[in-house]
């Protein structure tokens, strides 16, 4: 019966009303010998544009889902193959199979069928597959071997909503040509998606295709404002599933942690990070984590047998750093502190640090994690005469001081070099020769987090700069480092001027307009 379609279709080519898509075949409330629209095939055939699914226009708009509205029948290739050399010439053929979420590519032929199912019929992608000819040569050459003619049949194949992808079905729903990508991240059972304006009206149908379409994925949210509160962490809406927000994530390495997502800082997209940074330590080595969040570098050091001191200001976070310790069996290498991340550098850390400065040296390390790219820069300032006067040597060899790895974003045309220069200023010094920039990631167009990474210079820990909780720079220091930086004429002429009235200010010449600023 196929084959005898096959040949009809061969001979005619029917022209389509207007309007009508010439691959929309029927829905399937009609029967399945839906033939009339199934024979615009030609024309499917013949337009590589279009793609196999062409949605009914009942679907157009829809912002409750209705599954059933996107079964479709579409008529598809297919070549007849004796069932005895189905499998080989299955895996030459592999490349222009037809490739479907939950579709068999192998079916019965109804004329196998008469002949005791002697012969299969292996679908094709209509995309790859128009005619005899478009088989490649190694293809034919394995149909030839196999003696197996390369006549298309065409095969009126029953599309089903579980048979879509997701952007099938939303760019099915939403306004035509608007934009439907259905991205997002996941954290454990949780879909998290930052939706565009024009997909709000669509947001919980949005939200059930993510949950169909993935599996395990039990509640889909979206993120409802910018990340700009102090603990970083999202405010979010359910569009679909579960309210469960206390997600587990198992991360590659082994280590698991567990959270309430709506609470906390979380970013799926930071694990090579912090990989990267916890490759540099060593067993033995003391790691000071001033913004933990819920542990990801502190339980990842802890495990690669560094001693931690985490902390985090969100008393949430506190809880589930702590709680992650446990669940990965490191809360002994672990001590947790609930602090502002000054009160932490100039408290916890500063009474730790002359002891362990004395017996580090060729064996262990000390570093500094500082991963709060907003704001982390601005806190170096309480380092300036942490150590003066205190206990302890006032004057170690460089290597034993602490290696810092401090977090910032850059919206400049040189990030490397703007953090790096934020980080001088507010150490009141050069950090020439002892620093490394790496680029992390980019978080928005024209928008780069970096991680700064230096060893802490002697003067700055054990010199005369001492600045208390809420201090301010020494000005003439600043000023002058910020002078000798700046890179705008503006920039320059702003800071030179400052510099005229705060003493001690290093004496440069007046900076000179050049011709292309204005
Ligand atoms: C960007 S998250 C980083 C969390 C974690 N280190 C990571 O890599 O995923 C920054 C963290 O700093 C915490 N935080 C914000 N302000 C703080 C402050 N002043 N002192 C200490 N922690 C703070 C937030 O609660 C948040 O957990």
């Amino acid at each position: 019966m196929l084959r005898r379609l096959g040949r009809l279709l061969a001979l005619i080519d029917f022209p389509h009303p207007a309007g009508v898509h010439p691959l929309v075949s029927c829905p399937i409330t009609a029967s399945e010998g839906c033939f009339p629209s199934a024979l615009r095939v030609q024309s499917v055939m013949t337009d590589p544009e279009l793609s196999l699914y062409q949605p009914p226009a009942v679907t157009r708009g829809m912002t409750v889902l209705d599954r059933d509205a996107f079964t479709q029948t579409v008529v598809v290739p297919a070549i007849r193959i004796p069932t005895r050399i189905l499998n080989r010439l299955v895996k030459s053929l592999k490349k222009v199979a037809l490739q479907r979420p939950g579709l068999k590519r192998v079916v019965d032929d109804d004329e196998g069928k008469e002949t005791d199912g002697e012969h299969r019929l292996l679908l094709l992608d209509p995309q790859r597959i128009k005619s005899a000819e478009s088989f490649s040569q190694e293809e034919s050459a394995a149909l030839k071997a196999l003696g197996v003619e390369p006549e298309i049949r065409h095969y009126p194949l029953k599309l089903t909503y579980e048979n879509l992808k997701s952007e099938e079905v939303l760019r099915a729903v939403l306004p035509e040509g608007l934009d439907v990508t259905s991205g997002f991240s996941r954290v454990g059972h949780i879909a998290h998606m930052n939706l565009r304006d024009h997909q709000l009206a669509y947001k919980n149908l949005i939200g059930q295709v993510i949950m169909d379409k993935n599996p395990g994925v039990t509640s889909v949210v979206n993120k409802t404002n910018t990340i700009d509160s102090t603990y970083r962490n999202f405010q979010m809406e359910v569009l679909a599933g579960e309210n469960d927000m206390v997600a587990k994530v198992c991360e590659e390495n082994g280590v698991s942690y567990e959270f309430d997502f709506s609470r906390v800082y979380w970013n799926p997209r930071l694990s090579t990070e912090h990989e990267r940074v916890v490759s540099m330590l060593r067993r033995g080595d003391v790691v000071f984590d001033v913004f933990a969040g819920v542990g990801p570098f502190a339980v990842l050091a802890a495990r690669r047998g560094c001693s931690v001191f985490a902390n985090d200001l969100n008393p949430e976070s506190y809880k589930w750093l702590k709680h992650n310790a446990k669940l990965n069996k490191v809360d002994s290498k672990v001590t947790t502190f609930n602090l502002d991340g000054r009160e932490f550098i100039q408290g916890p850390m500063r009474e730790r640090l002359p002891d362990l400065i004395k017996s580090s040296g060729s064996s262990s390390a000390i570093h500094v994690i500082m991963n709060l790219p907003a704001l982390a820069l601005d806190f170096l300032d309480a380092f300036r005469g942490l150590l003066r006067g205190g206990e302890g040597d006032p004057n170690p060899d460089d290597h034993v001081l602490p290696r810092l790895h401090v977090y910032g974003f850059s919206k400049e045309d040189e990030p490397e070099r703007d953090v790096l220069e934020r980080a001088e200023l507010k150490l009141g010094t050069s950090l020439k020769g002892r620093s490394e920039v790496h680029m992390v990631r980019n978080v928005a167009p024209n928008k780069e987090m970096m991680c700064v990474s230096f060893s802490m210079p002697k003067d700055v820990l054990y010199g005369e700069d001492r600045v208390e909780e809420g201090g301010s720079l020494s000005l003439s220091l600043s000023l002058s480092l910020s002078l000798s930086h700046a890179h705008t004429y503006t920039h320059k002429l702003i800071l030179y001027n400052l510099c005229l009235f705060a003493p001690g200010c290093s004496e440069e010449p007046s900076p000179k307009r050049p011709k292309y600023e204005t």
